[in-house]
């Protein structure tokens, strides 16, 4: 423990190493002082700009290239520039709180050395020696590592090994130690334990400062492709893959930028949830994306595409209607790797027979059949790969649009479009021939002449959007080979070498024509059919992106990680999850031994668990872990609550009625974020509705499409409350009429989860058998009604 002298003597270095940190912050400020605000920011569309067709490997290095200049294209002022105002940003961090930790570390043979770990390295005026260590140094790793006592860690020339005599942990604020206490084996429980008490934020945290040995390893790890984290509810995954990004920034940060990695979030709101921890580290955040944007931006011209939340909420609701069983069965095959090779099968068939094209019309007229492209495309050696076939197919057409457009000229719509032509479609013709016969001796003089360029001009002006059609490759019926799948038993037979086709495709098959003919894509068939067209036509892939995080990874499924793997060649991925949280219908990628761990094989890929939960009270998460298959391995941080609360109330006026009081209550007492969480989207509205009339504030509805994650009272579906966490949860109604079936369990323990201090469950009747069978003695079973 220490004492008074040693408080005294680092309260000392804490002033010394603040004053050296202000002559380092004025220094920097009138460096960057005068152009601040200059600095060019330099984000990429995400999806727009770095998505290119590319089917070569050659022409992935050239791409990748051209793509790294064009971001490097701060000249070198502005580079220096925007060094100093990035080291200004984190000197001023540092200021607040220059340090969090100390070990001090006697290398063999060597006296100890005093090592203080901060969120930056920060040097003293010698350029030498280390006030401050940055948190992801090589030797910081010591500090998460390991207990006092002999320790080593790894530096790119090596293992150093010593010991470590002394490990200290400090709360520092405004230049003064707040807090101090010498730790041993785990990092700092008294610090943790006053972190996880406080009441949560509208953004998550930084965790830097008590980063388990656990999540370390997470953050650390460097060595393979693939990285998996199965961890339990609360157990900190998404806290550690933002350091982790931070880590890898640091680590590589002479090749690897913020805009080379990129996070898959399950929501927006979630995006903007996380979106200042990087910031808060001083690191520029990475890319985030959904994956809905990115099928939006693929498919969305062309059909309605249907989201993930609109799903589920069929899911979750219209288990009643007629088609629903079968509907249900398509989302699970669609889902699988099975489809993914009775699709790759297709794509082998169609190199050989079968291909569907669309044929070329102009003005009712065919310019190309359907059926000479596929004698065209049938004529080509067949050893030449399905997607340079195509390509040549392609030239071929627009010779023949060409051809077509010479034997236009003389039609008598083309004169007719001439006659009417005004003088400025005139002149316009005119300027451009001139551009384009420079010098030449043709002019309008001749009126014959003139009628024939003008003929030309006209025909290729309407001929203008079909050559783009073609160019595009859009004479590929990908739809109508999509559904060929489901409008052919044999071909499906064939294709999948078994005889037995799978549950319900028969009404399924039925269901996903109907709804490409009306122009809509369910969510289970946007992955399948891009798939097809991507192999088909080429995969357009992202060779920029290095690291790909993928949160809620349990929520995709196998044929979406097969889809990540094609569309990120060149990247690493991180893949965190929960398999007790996932609420899709589709079969989940991440599962103890599957999908996810078979993508790179198991040479390229490691896998941690993660069970120790920090978010919610020791009495939560007994009282949750008891939901799930395996919860008895989740183990809760020791920090004590009230036991979880459970209402019975008559009817929905007496629910309402309760909760109102009940929030009123809560906010009284200081919960300053609160959660009713309800099983939909409707409900949810329907909620806030009731709920408004009876609150003085309005409390704030929450819908897939809000943006901003903030304090005060929520209503939201609980597949939206995915990934963040409040104070205190309302269960708006566990009845057993709504969380009965199976189906249904993983999305009421993900509801459960989300809270931090306080449960309340409400139930209209007979409790949820997910509550009825845990032991009486976890939680509080109250009468009060009101
Ligand atoms: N080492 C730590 N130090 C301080 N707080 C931590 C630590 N690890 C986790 N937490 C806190 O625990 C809570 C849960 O963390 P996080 O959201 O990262 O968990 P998760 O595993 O992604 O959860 P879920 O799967 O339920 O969404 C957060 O408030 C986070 O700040």
């Amino acid at each position: 423990m220490s004492t008074d002298k040693e408080w005294q003597q680092e309260q000392q270095r804490v002033d010394d190493v603040t004053t050296k940190l202000n002559r380092r912050i004025s220094g920097l400020e009138a460096q960057v002082g005068s152009v601040r605000g200059d600095v060019v920011e330099m984000r990429k569309e995400f999806w727009e700009e770095v998505t290119m067709n590319f089917s070569e490997a050659d022409d992935v290095g050239e791409t990748s290239t051209s793509m790294r200049q064009q971001s490097q294209v701060l000249n070198e002022r502005e580079h220096s520039h925007r060094m100093a105002a990035e080291s200004l940003g984190r000197m001023r961090r540092l200021r607040q709180s220059p340090y969090f930790g100390r070990i001090d570390f006697a290398e063999d043979g060597e006296p100890a050395e005093a090592i203080y770990l901060g969120i930056a390295s920060f040097l003293d005026e010698d350029e030498q020696t280390f006030l401050v260590y940055d948190w992801r140094a090589p030797i910081s790793n010591l500090y998460y590592d390991s207990t006092p006592g002999p320790a080593s860690y790894e530096t790119p020339s090596g293992e150093i090994s010593g010991d470590i005599t002394l490990k200290r942990q400090y709360v520092i604020r405004d230049a003064k130690i707040r807090f101090m206490f010498d730790t041993g084996v785990t990092i700092g429980d008294e610090l943790l334990q006053a972190v996880l008490s406080r009441s949560s934020d509208a953004q998550m945290k930084s965790i830097v400062a008590t980063i388990q040995k656990e999540q370390n390893r997470i953050i650390r790890n460097d060595r393979t492709r693939m990285l998996i984290v199965q961890g339990a509810a609360g157990s900190g995954k998404t806290s550690a893959a933002l350091q982790r990004v931070a880590y890898l920034l640091y680590k590589y940060r002479d090749q690897l930028k913020a805009d080379q990695m990129v996070l898959f979030s399950p929501n927006p709101m979630f995006n903007s949830y996380v979106s200042t921890v990087l910031p808060e580290l001083g690191e520029e955040n990475m890319l985030q994306t959904t994956y809905q944007e990115y099928l939006e931006r693929r498919l969305g011209r062309e059909f309605a595409i249907e989201d993930p939340f609109v799903q589920i909420e069929y899911v979750l609701s219209k288990n009643e209607e007629p088609g629903y069983e079968s509907r249900m069965g398509g989302i699970r095959y669609k889902s699988s790797e099975a489809f993914v090779s009775v699709i790759n099968a297709y794509k082998t068939l169609l190199e050989s027979e079968g291909m569907i094209f669309k044929p070329v019309r102009f003005q009712g007229k065919v310019v190309v059949s359907a059926e000479e492209m596929k004698t065209e495309f049938y004529s080509y050696d067949s050893s030449i790969r399905l997607a340079n076939r195509l390509e040549l197919l392609k030239e071929w057409m627009l010779k023949e649009l060409s051809r077509f457009g010479k034997g236009e000229v003389d039609a008598e719509w083309v004169d007719r479009t001439i006659d009417v032509m005004d003088t400025e479609d005139y002149q316009r013709a005119y300027n451009r021939l001139r551009r384009k016969k420079k010098g030449k001796a043709e002019t309008f003089d001749d009126f014959q002449q003139e009628r024939e360029i003008l003929a030309r001009m006209v025909v290729s002006d309407r001929l203008k959007p079909l050559r783009k059609w073609i160019k595009a490759q859009r004479f590929v019926n990908i739809t109508k080979l999509y559904g060929e799948l489901f409008r052919s038993d044999a071909l499906f037979r064939k294709l999948s070498g078994q005889e037995q086709l799978p549950a319900w495709w028969g009404e399924m098959s039925r269901q996903t024509l109907a709804r490409l003919e009306q122009g809509e894509m369910a969510y289970e068939d946007t992955t399948p059919f891009l798939y097809l067209k991507e192999i088909m036509l080429g995969f357009r892939t992202n060779t920029n992106i290095r690291h790909v995080i993928i949160d809620e990874a349990q929520d995709y499924s196998p044929f979406q990680l097969v889809f990540f793997k094609r569309l990120f060649p060149r990247a690493k991925i991180t893949a965190l999850g929960d398999f007790n949280q996932a609420i899709y219908a589709h079969s989940s990628a991440l599962q103890k031994s599957g999908p996810l761990a078979n993508l790179y094989g198991p040479e390229q890929t490691e896998l941690i668990s993660l069970t120790r939960s920090y978010r919610s009270t020791c009495e939560i998460v007994d009282f949750t872990r008891g939901m799930v298959e395996g919860g008895e391995e989740i183990v809760p941080f020791n920090r004590s609550g009230e036991k979880p609360r459970v209402l019975e109330v008559r009817d929905t006026e007496a629910l309402q009625r309760s909760i109102a009081a009940d929030l009123q209550a809560l906010q009284k007492e200081g919960y300053e974020s609160i959660a009713v969480i309800c099983k939909t989207a409707d409900e949810s509205a329907e909620v806030h509705q009731a709920l408004g009339g009876m609150l003085e504030t309005a409390p704030r509805l929450i819908k897939k499409t809000t943006l901003a994650f903030e304090k005060g009272v929520h209503i939201i579906p609980a597949y939206l409350a995915k990934g963040v966490e409040f104070d205190a949860v309302i269960i708006y109604n566990g009845s057993s009429a709504s969380y009965s079936r199976e189906s249904e369990r993983k999305l009421f323990y993900t509801a459960c989860t989300r809270a931090m201090h306080l449960l309340h469950i409400y139930s209209v009747g007979a409790l949820s058998p997910f509550i009825a069978k845990l032991q009486p003695e976890l939680y509080e079973q109250s009468a009060v009604e009101v």
